[in-house]
């Protein structure tokens, strides 16, 4: 009798076996599709890559090149007019064909296009809960955009905007102090030193610093008053911080029965929030690409743990914010109390989690986007002092009367200029530059002439919208705010086609109308008072994780003479 079990003689142990195995695996899972094309896509170009495997798309992003990749594809394959469609098709998965046309955006994201979000879209809540942001379910979306579409109509907007101007007048405060540092200098003080967590140096007459930090404290402050009640306190501490619950299993526990004193009634702690939002964006726009049974495994990577990590932080905010906003019954109108008031078929209110998820939503929704259009505009402006003198001209014409260093919404929304230039700086920067991916409904849909079975992938590239010559003219990447107001007739038409923001349709942005406000109101009021140079003529350095956030941008302001 043996003493060993052989029964494992049979499997061979060296390294060919295993590579042959993965080999067939491989082939099976990716080439059979491939060469069987069950979705019909084999004549659309693309990278070979991506037409056989899902890890193009997550690798380009890892990469941080997801709308310039996109977008130069676009340009590659138009050159090569053997294909199809001569560049406005690109495959870039497997399932996945890339539009790059404005008479797509009607078809793949409009009312009666029947398409549906993507699986990318479940990575992005934390929340076993849905949002409207992540929901992929086009009743439960109907539901909660009956609910919050209210919130952001131009008069519930409007009567937002006394709420806002007290961090409107603390960002020009907090700049104005900054400023305070120049005068200080020239009295023999220091020439460089900290405000909270922002690094500032005297030269040249004018105080420098990253003002990036700077948008996101004021528009993560406002859009915590405008939601729970109250902001989170970073721009007057000129800090990235905010308290969160620990637990967020514990935190949701104690939403019945929340203490009226203000204190939370579960163990929490601070948090660095808009670090953690860039780790975690990073992370989930890899991940949202990758197939299900990848996701679990490239989440745990240590590479990744920064991300990982950050998830269950800012569900700790979300939880956090509401908790806090509860314990306040007397707490004045807010977002948050159209969400509790809301009833779902039942008569059901939205469970904890809901909530949750919904505020988590209108957080990062709010305010990172507002943040990072606000700093690129400033960039753009920063770099043009043509059209930084030019805007100002209007600014001083507009505001001579007012008496006010916040501008009034009602002088400054309809100022040409000012208008051609937010205008410009959304269509440049392109703060969501990818193609949202939307999923062919049954029955297919048709687009350009060219019919899409159910189950493919379909986006339009937003970046490259914003930058195809053909529409915008040879000076497409050029910050040119004028090519706003001279256009006419078909030429303004084709440029409004393409000019997309916000998205179009169903899933476009609920919070368009606060964030054109906000973006015309500090824009206005930082450039009237201030004149802001670059430290030199650098690229905007940027995070392209489905949002695009400039990772900094240092600016010297000079007090203007007003
Ligand atoms: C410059 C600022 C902003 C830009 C560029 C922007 C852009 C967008 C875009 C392109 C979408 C569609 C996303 C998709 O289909 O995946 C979207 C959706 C959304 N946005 Fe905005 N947004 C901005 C500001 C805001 C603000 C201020 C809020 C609210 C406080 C907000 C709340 C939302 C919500 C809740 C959705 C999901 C809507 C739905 O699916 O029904 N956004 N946004």
């Amino acid at each position: 009798m043996s003493l060993v079990d052989d029964t494992t003689a049979h499997v061979p142990s060296y390294p060919a076996f295993w590579i042959a195995l993965i080999a067939i695996t491989v082939f099976a899972v990716q080439f059979v599709p491939y060469l069987l094309d069950p979705l019909g896509l084999s004549s659309f170009p693309g990278p070979v890559l991506a037409k056989f495997s899902n890890v193009w798309l997550p690798w380009i992003v890892s990469q941080n090149r997801w709308s310039v990749t996109v977008d130069q594809l676009h340009r590659k394959y138009g050159k090569t007019l053997i294909y199809c469609g001569a560049g406005t098709f690109v495959r870039l998965a497997p399932n996945h064909v890339s539009i790059a046309h404005p008479a797509a955006l009607p078809a793949v994201y409009g009312h009666s296009s029947g398409t549906l979000k993507a699986p990318l879209y479940d990575v992005f809540g934390p929340f076993r809960a849905r949002s409207i942001f992540s929901t992929r379910s086009r009743t439960e979306h109907a539901r909660k955009r009956r609910i919050e579409s209210p919130m952001f109509s131009p008069q519930s907007v409007r009567a937002l905007e006394g709420t806002t101007r007290v961090h409107h007048s603390d960002l020009a405060s907090q700049w104005d102090n900054l400023y305070s540092y120049v005068k200080q200098a020239e009295n023999g003080g220091s020439r460089e030193g900290m405000l909270g967590e922002s690094a500032w140096k005297v030269e040249d007459g004018r105080v420098w610093f990253d003002c990036m930090p700077w948008f996101n404290y004021w528009s993560f402050d406002t859009i915590g008053d405008l939601a729970f009640g109250a902001p989170f306190g970073m721009l007057l501490a000129a800090k990235d911080t905010a308290r969160v619950a620990k637990s967020v299993k514990a935190g949701l526990a104690t939403f019945g029965t929340v203490s009226r004193t203000g204190e939370f009634a579960f163990e929490t702690e601070e948090i660095p929030v808009t670090k953690l939002l860039n780790k975690r964006a990073e992370l989930v726009a890899i991940l949202g690409w990758l197939p299900k049974y990848w996701q679990s495994i490239v989440g745990t990577l240590a590479v990744f743990s920064g991300g990982s990590n950050a998830s269950p932080k800012l569900a700790g905010l979300a939880v956090a914010s509401v908790a806090k906003r509860l314990s306040n019954p007397q707490a004045r109108e807010d977002m948050l109390n159209r969400l509790l008031d809301a009833r779902d078929d039942n008569g059901e209110p939205m469970s904890p989690e809901e909530l949750s998820a919904e505020a988590m939503t209108l957080i990062i929704a709010g305010a990172d986007t507002v943040a990072n259009t606000s700093c690129a505009t400033t960039y753009y402006l920063a770099r043009n002092q043509r059209v930084q003198a030019k805007l100002q001209a209007e600014l001083d014409e507009a505001l001579k009367a007012v008496d006010s260093e916040v501008a009034l919404y009602d002088a400054v929304k309809y100022l040409p200029y000012l208008d051609a230039v937010v205008n410009e700086g959304l269509r440049l920067h392109a703060t969501i530059g990818a193609g949202l991916p939307r999923v062919v409904p049954e029955g297919g849909i048709t687009v350009l002439g060219h019919t899409f079975k159910e189950g493919t992938c379909v986006s339009v590239p937003i970046y490259y919208l914003h930058r195809d010559e053909s529409i915008w003219g040879a000076n497409a990447t050029e910050f040119y705010p004028e090519r706003w107001l001279d256009a006419t007739g078909e030429r303004k038409k084709a440029m409004l086609d393409a000019f997309t923001p916000f998205s179009v349709g169903p899933r476009a942005c609920i919070g368009r109308n606060l964030a054109l406000m906000q973006l015309h109101i500090v824009i206005a009021t930082l450039f009237r008072r201030f004149n802001v140079v670059l430290e030199s003529d650098y690229s905007l350095p940027v995070q392209d994780s489905f949002v695009r956030k400039p990772r900094w941008c240092a600016i010297g302001i000079k007090l203007r003479k007003l």
